[in-house]
């Protein structure tokens, strides 16, 4: 599903990923590790657009059809399937909770702004299945009888779910969380960890997720691709990473 050979992303003198490569599979959960600064958070950036490697290629594949996304533009990105939630969470917070799975939604929406503004016929039916999914998918996350909170007044856990919520409105496809556990207690970390196989499989999502709780990697995650100073140390099943040297000595030693 996804191909991604040597890229390398340099700021200036930095090189903060050197010649990364992975591939995702459809179906499978990918975890992405290593220390602070390792270029984590640069490989999601340079994967949904924000940032264009300085080398290398990104290749999606959709519906059998390869495409080349290296450098192409978010708002591109994001129409072909590929969504993320991001390491500080990023909700309009004096929206409601519908609001913002609502906006989610509108990335889908064909009727353009002209006849969102006139309120034509086909914009008021899509409008209306909008909604229905919306509500659809608070349920799933548990979040319904939040619906007209505002979004600032959740607790953390129901934040982070809402902001996947958002990110599941957009039909994605290959589903990107950046630090899904961060500032989790033990608990919420047991739920979200359910919550994401429910809803891969619910969802029919492949995901590739960066964290830091390693009961998260270690538990859901298939696959591991363990990062140090932008540079690809070791990629393996959760056994193999624990008990590989190098990792334990870059990172798992260190916590
Ligand atoms: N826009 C930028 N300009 C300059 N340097 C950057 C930029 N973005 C990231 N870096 C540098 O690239 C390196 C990798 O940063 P990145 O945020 O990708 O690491 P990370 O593994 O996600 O870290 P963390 O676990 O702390 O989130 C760091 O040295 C960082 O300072």
């Amino acid at each position: 599903m996804l191909k991604i050979d040597n890229i390398t992303m340099k700021f200036g003198g930095v090189v903060a990923v050197n010649q990364f490569n992975a591939s995702i599979s459809k179906g499978e959960i990918v975890g992405l590790i290593g220390p602070n600064g390792a270029g984590k958070t640069t490989i999601f950036n340079m994967i949904t657009g924000v940032y264009k490697p300085t080398l290398g290629s990104i290749i999606y594949e959709v519906n059998e059809n390869e495409e080349d996304i290296t450098g192409l533009r978010p708002d591109k990105i994001a129409k072909l399937g590929i969504c993320r939630t991001f390491q500080n969470i990023r909700l309009f917070k004096e929206l409601t909770v519908m609001d913002n799975v609502f906006i989610g939604n509108h990335l889908r929406l064909d009727s353009g702004v002209f006849s969102a503004v006139l309120r034509l016929p086909k914009y008021r039916s899509e409008e209306r299945e909008q909604f229905e999914k919306s509500r659809y998918l608070l349920e799933k996350v548990g979040l319904y009888e939040e619906r007209d909170e505002k979004a600032f007044s959740l607790p953390y856990g129901k934040q982070r779910r809402l902001e996947i919520a958002r990110a599941l409105a957009t039909d994605p496809k290959l589903l990107l969380l950046d630090e899904p556990a961060a500032g989790m207690n033990p608990q919420e970390t047991q739920d979200l960890m359910e919550f994401i196989v429910d809803i891969k499989k619910e969802f029919k999502l492949t995901i590739f997720l960066i964290e830091h709780h390693m009961e998260v990697v270690m538990g859901i995650c298939e696959r591991i691709y363990v990062l140090d100073h932008g540079i690809l140390i070791k990629e393996g099943n959760p056994l193999e990473i624990q008990n590989d040297q190098k990792v334990i000595e870059a990172y798992l030693g260190v916590e």
